[in-house]
């Protein structure tokens, strides 16, 4: 600043010499510095109605490709509508509580912190419990240390060398109580949070994995984009940040208990005390005023922040779609759109934080000037100002030239500025805690509204943004404040000697409320083995969604065997079947483990026989059953499936849903494995499109991709279909 005005008198110098006077230069000054002003102000209104007005353009050209859609460089408007269109979707949901410090926040936060100390006596309490301790023995130890300042300072004034060197002794002697306190605060701290997240982790876990949850809120829920992300990031920021905000607000909260009583004692002894009179009516008028004004300017950083977590959690969503996408984006040459989608995140990321850095900028600089300067000001007055005005002092002024009173004031001084300061910095720490607490309901709102979303799906209550509108009048559904409700039964039933599935007028309706078969009534028994076909879309696999109990049935009834344990009821073979983590072994027995297959007493003979039933035999001879590999990238598709199929001759199950999962193996393994199959007593349920599997089949139940069905006994001709396709191709369907 003095650089600055020695300058600016410079040039207002020379302004003069050339004429203009010192008056019309201040103008000029003051001219510049609004017109600056002004743009600074109108530039950002300027740039949002340019943009708007694009967006309106592009809204206009949406469809037909134009050479600025081609180059990219209409990228941004792309993203501002697709961000647009999605807060608009989360307005609808009625989701956009703004996180902050609020009755909200509150409840979620006392949720979690059930969750995460369960019991008044646990290894939580027991750790709260220490680190609460070494908090409180720390802000001892501060006091004592400032005391023992005082007392050096005092010596030195007084020039007592042996005193002084007794109470540096003492001063170093406490180093190192003290720094293994602090260490340990941190290491408290740090297990805290580990603790918690623990907790946390584990019951949302068990909710995830709960009546098929993982695959409920990614396919018929819509409000979590990305659970992957709310699971790990989400839930470790929180945690960290609860046993942070534990300390930060504990801590303080000591220090300005104790450190005011240890002031009150020490001012009391010097007779000029600090808490009484105007000092403490001046303090805290200081502190209340500063901190109103800091919570008036303080940025929204609960919504910040949540935001942040949001792009950051959708940027990682791109990457991981990516990853598991690689093979096909890589035959299709789709890097460029997929580089553009993460450029696209990333940008998005980097705006949200750009945004809060600025808003940061100004507020911790006002913080700074309040509670560095404003305060130290304001407690060099208090700690001053007895003394000063001597008003209540009874020592006298003839006294005043006396050695050891000086030295006595020196160190109350030094010792009640360090406590002053102390005091000042818990202050600080509990007001920029207000920023914390902020911040950590955004991460509240994003772990407790998973918890909310994942208990919800859980009991089947589901909402999507676009259901309602198109579907309420189809009368097919019901809806119970516009989410459908599943008025449909499952019935489980445990006679051994009804092996019977039965559909009861069920409609297949998809997540999105389509209704694809109004209704559909159906009874297979073992023994019924079922060619499903129909034109795509039609429904075929929503009918295995349904009988495996993914999908909500909306009416009608469902009557299926109950699982036991060691033969399983329904096995699902899909076209692209998953390979698990594991070896060979796995591989085979999944979703088994080993123990369940010691316990059914499978061998590991028996295994390699199932693999020689499917034709995989020589893996088993190239790699051991124990050994671990990505399965996934080395497996090829038909070898996949055949794994897959291995997978049903291990569990045999009473029916076999497969979903052309045989559409990659040659024929002749394909026909070897259904007659196999058939051989084990396993109903089978079939997708196909390939007529050389018809023969292995009784029964057909064919969709007409209009909500029609027909579900008969098939006759000889129709079992020979694929003779009759290689005879007379052009005759038959
Ligand atoms: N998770 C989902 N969310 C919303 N709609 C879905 C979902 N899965 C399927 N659908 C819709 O349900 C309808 C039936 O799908 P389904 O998978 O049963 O078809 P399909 O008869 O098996 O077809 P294909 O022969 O192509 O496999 C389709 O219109 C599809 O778009």
């Amino acid at each position: 600043m003095t650089v600055l005005s020695k300058y600016v008198d410079r040039v207002a110098e020379k302004f003069e010499q050339a004429g203009l006077s010192k008056q019309a230069f201040s103008y000029a000054i003051v001219g510049s510095a609004l017109l600056a002003l002004g743009i600074k102000a109108s530039l950002p209104l300027i740039r949002r109605s340019k943009q708007n007005s694009c967006i309106a353009d592009y809204k206009i050209e949406k469809g037909s490709p134009t050479p600025k859609d081609i180059d990219g460089s209409n990228d941004d408007l792309k993203l501002a509508e697709a961000e647009k269109l999605l807060v608009e979707k989360q307005l609808k949901q009625k989701q956009m509580i703004e996180p902050g410090l609020n009755k909200e926040f509150l409840d979620q936060l006392r949720k979690l912190v059930s969750i995460m100390i369960p019991q008044k006596f646990c290894y939580e309490t027991g750790l709260l419990t220490i680190h609460t301790i070494c908090l409180f023995s720390r802000t001892f130890l501060s006091i004592y240390v400032a005391a023992l300042e005082g007392a050096i300072v005092k010596f030195i004034v007084r020039k007592d060398v042996k005193q002084f060197a007794i109470v540096l002794l003492k001063w170093f002697g406490i180093a190192i109580p003290a720094t293994f306190i602090n260490s340990m605060i941190r290491f408290l701290e740090c297990k805290l949070s580990l603790a918690f997240r623990t907790r946390l982790v584990r019951h949302s876990y068990r909710l995830y994995f709960k009546n098929q949850n993982y695959y409920r809120v990614s396919n018929l829920d819509g409000r979590i984009e990305n659970a992957d992300h709310r699971l790990t990031e989400d839930i470790s920021v929180f945690a960290s940040s609860v046993a942070h905000l534990y300390s930060s607000l504990t801590k303080p909260c000591f220090d300005l208990m104790l450190i005011g009583l240890a002031l009150m004692r020490s001012s009391s002894k010097m007779n000029a005390s600090i808490l009484s009179g105007k000092c403490p009516a001046l303090s805290v008028t200081v502190i209340a005023l500063t901190a109103h004004i800091l919570r008036i300017v303080s940025p929204k950083f609960g919504q910040l922040v949540s935001e942040e977590a949001n792009r950051y959690g959708y940027l990682r969503h791109i990457h991981s779609r990516i990853i598991t996408n690689a093979e096909e984006i890589a035959f299709y040459g789709g890097h460029k759109v997929e580089l553009l989608q993460l450029r696209q995140a990333y940008n998005r990321l980097v705006n949200q934080m750009n945004n809060i850095f600025s808003q940061k900028l100004w507020f911790i600089m006002l913080e700074q000037f309040f509670m560095k300067y404003v305060w130290s000001g304001t407690g060099m007055v208090m700690v001053s100002l007895p003394i000063l005005t001597g008003a209540s002092s009874n020592i006298s002024t003839a006294n005043y030239a006396n050695d050891s009173n000086i030295s006595e004031r020196t160190q109350y001084l030094t010792t009640a500025r360090n406590l002053l300061i102390s005091a000042a910095d818990a202050i600080e720490r509990l007001m920029s805690s207000y920023k914390e607490i902020v911040a950590l309901a955004g991460y509240t709102y994003r772990v407790a509204g998973m918890l909310d979303v994942f208990e919800e799906t859980a009991q089947g209550n589901y909402s999507k943004a676009t259901v309602v509108e198109n579907n309420e009048m189809n009368g097919i559904i019901e809806f119970r404040d516009g989410k459908p409700i599943a008025m449909g039964r499952i019935i489980y039933t445990d006679d051994p000697g009804n092996m019977s599935i039965t559909l009861r007028s069920v409609p297949v309706v998809t997540p999105n409320c389509d209704v694809v078969v109004p209704s559909l009534t159906l009874y297979i028994e073992p023994g019924i083995h079922l060619l499903i076909t129909g034109p795509n879309g039609c429904g075929k696999s929503s009918l295995f969604r349904i009988l495996s109990g993914l999908w909500p049935i909306y009416a009608g009834e469902l009557h299926i065997p109950r699982p036991v344990d060691d033969r399983p009821c329904m096995f699902y073979i899909p076209q692209r079947p998953y390979m698990s983590i594991g070896s060979l072994c796995d591989q085979i027995i999944y979703p088994d483990s080993r123990d369940d297959m010691k316990r059914k007493g499978i061998t590991e003979n028996e295994l390699r026989s199932i693999l020689k039933m499917v034709s995989l035999e020589h893996i088993a001879q190239r790699d051991s059953f124990d050994l671990v590999r990505d399965w996934k990238d080395i497996l090829s598709g038909g070898e996949k499936q055949r794994m897959a199929v291995a997978r049903l001759f291990y569990h045999k199950p009473r029916y076999a849903l497969l979903d052309e999962c045989t559409s990659a193996v040659s024929i002749d393994v394909e026909s070897s494995i259904y007659e196999i199959a058939k051989s084990m007593n396993i109903t089978l349920l079939t997708i196909t499109h390939r007529p050389t599997l018809w023969k292995f089949h009784t029964h057909i139940l064919e969709f007409d991709g209009q909500g029609s069905w027909k579900f008969r006994k098939m006759d000889a001709n129709e079992q020979q279909k694929d003779v009759l396709t290689s005879q007379f191709p052009n005759n038959i369907k």
